[in-house]
């Protein structure tokens, strides 16, 4: 956290300063008492409460149906939370009418671990889908997209090394390419955060980690804030600042990632 050096008020010359804390700056995702229920019975998220700041990087673990991707999603209300609060930024998400929910969704970028690319569009088409929100869906076909865009998306291909895939058709892709032309798309978005559900979950160990590097590294280059759900430990460690361990859908700690006991977690994977 930020400290100010307050300067004594009528105190001794040598005295120490007192240092003040600043307010917390406004976080740009803040869950409040989230509640998730599928039915009567199934209470998926039970009162998560969460607080993400500007250019964090924050890592969600837990087993299988803890919850995570229902976390993500009900972020931004592509499945709608029983009850609580979502802020993204500076809109109240759980509030919002549609507009306002789709203006905040422009300013959200999505990376889920299949499935992220339009299977008969071109590589590029799929990339200047990312541009979608913020120039409308006329341009979201190669052939009507300005040069302008079609150059920033060129360029999108170029960071994550696919530049010479441009022309080929997404269903044609590795799935380690699949996922490095969503990180394309996702960087056409220009987004202020980013909400990553198990984003190499379906690629190798090797490039599974080469991707999450690629990822992680784009987007502090960018400053963008990211939550990122894995199963991966190892990538949790390497490239998140703090972890937050869901369980049975609720928080069961969110902790810094370098007091995340890594070698004790078999409470959290217990059935
Ligand atoms: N649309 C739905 N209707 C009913 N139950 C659902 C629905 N979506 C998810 N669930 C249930 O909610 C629970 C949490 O699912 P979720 O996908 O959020 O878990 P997860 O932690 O992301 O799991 P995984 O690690 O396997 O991806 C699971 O029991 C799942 O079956």
């Amino acid at each position: 956290m930020a400290h100010l050096a307050h300067q004594p008020v009528g105190g001794a010359v040598d005295a120490p300063p007192t240092v003040i804390p600043l307010a917390s700056p406004t976080p740009v995702l803040a869950v409040d008492a989230l509640c998730k229920r599928f039915g009567p019975d199934l209470e998926v998220l039970s009162a998560v409460t969460l607080s993400v700041s500007r250019g964090e990087s924050v890592a969600v673990i837990g087993a299988n149906g803890s919850g995570k991707s229902t976390l993500l999603r009900c972020c931004v209300r592509l499945i709608e939370p029983s009850a609580g609060r979502v802020r993204i930024l500076d809109t109240d998400v759980t509030a919002a009418r549609r507009r306002v929910l789709r203006r905040v969704r422009q300013r959200v970028g999505f990376v889920f671990q299949r499935h992220n690319l339009v299977p008969r569009l071109s590589v590029l088409s799929n990339v200047i889908h990312g541009a979608m929100g913020r120039t409308g869906a006329l341009a979201w076909h190669q052939g009507a997209a300005s040069p302008a865009m079609r150059g920033e998306a060129m360029h999108c291909l170029e960071r994550v090394g696919l530049a010479e895939l441009a022309r080929r058709r997404a269903d044609q892709l590795s799935g380690g390419q699949s996922q490095r032309v969503a990180i394309a798309r996702a960087l056409m978005q220009r987004p202020e955060v980013v909400l990553a559900d198990e984003p190499v979950a379906s690629l190798d160990p090797s490039a599974g980690a080469e991707v999450m590097d690629l990822f992680a590294r784009l987007m502090r280059d960018e400053a963008v804030t990211v939550v990122f759900t894995t199963h991966n430990l190892e990538h949790a460690r390497q490239h998140a600042g703090r972890v937050v361990a869901l369980r049975g859908g609720r928080v069961s700690f969110d902790l810094e990632t370098a007091r995340v006991p890594f070698d004790a977690l078999g409470d959290l994977y217990a059935r």
